[in-house]
């Protein structure tokens, strides 16, 4: 993806038919398309974080959670969520985790894991561009807040059909230690997937 403007909300974002008013938070312009600049961190516990090809075995868990409110709601999602004002990607994972699990990320410890941007082509306020990140939890607790109610699933035991129809394109990579670059256009019926690239 190539960048080209970063700043503030975009006053209205058109769909043809209709303008919604543009959620708050930062948004950016990619190829011609805008963007509202998210986070998402996965969390891993467990297993075997050397990058030996089988790493994906054995008692492996990623951090994912139930969302119960606002985006995405009912469904389950990887923990993030919006950046604030002039915060880094980075900054912004290590505040998400730790608002929505309560887990106290250090900064140097969590890796760059690549990016995604969602298009929802029949509701452009509701396109996301992530940056996405991975850390290691060890063996910290996670607690639920309002948003979301963490829980830890076998790597291998993930479920797909509780989630964004996109994810099974692109969060297999992550899940096996690849960074991910990815882009995924909706439908318009804003749940299914019209096209995906991931490289
Ligand atoms: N198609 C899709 N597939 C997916 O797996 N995740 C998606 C997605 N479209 C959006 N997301 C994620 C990215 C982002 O982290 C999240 C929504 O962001 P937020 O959590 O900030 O939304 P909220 O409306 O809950 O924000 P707040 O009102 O500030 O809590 O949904």
């Amino acid at each position: 993806m190539r960048p080209r403007t970063r700043g503030p909300l975009p006053e209205a974002v058109a769909s043809g038919q209709e303008a919604d008013p543009a959620p708050a938070g930062e948004w950016v312009s990619i190829d011609g398309v805008e963007y509202r600049r998210v986070v998402l961190c996965f969390l891993f516990r467990g297993g075997d974080d050397s990058g030996a090809a089988d790493r994906i075995h054995g008692d492996r868990q990623v951090l994912l959670g139930l969302k119960r409110t606002g985006f995405g709601t009912g469904r389950v999602v990887a923990l993030g969520g919006k950046i604030d004002g002039a915060e880094t990607d980075l900054d912004a994972a290590v505040r998400e985790v730790a608002e929505e699990s309560g887990i106290g990320l250090v900064p140097a410890e969590v890796r760059a894991a690549g990016s995604i941007t969602w298009q929802f082509p029949a509701r452009p306020a509701w396109n996301m561009a992530a940056s996405l990140f991975t850390a290691e939890a060890g063996n910290a607790t996670a607690v639920a807040c309002e948003e979301i109610e963490p829980r830890w699933y076998g790597v291998d035991a993930i479920p797909w059909q509780d989630m964004w129809q996109d994810a099974p394109h692109w969060v297999p990579g992550l899940l096996a230690g690849r960074p991910v670059h990815a882009t995924v256009v909706m439908s318009d019926d804003n749940e299914s997937v019209t096209g995906v690239v991931v490289d």
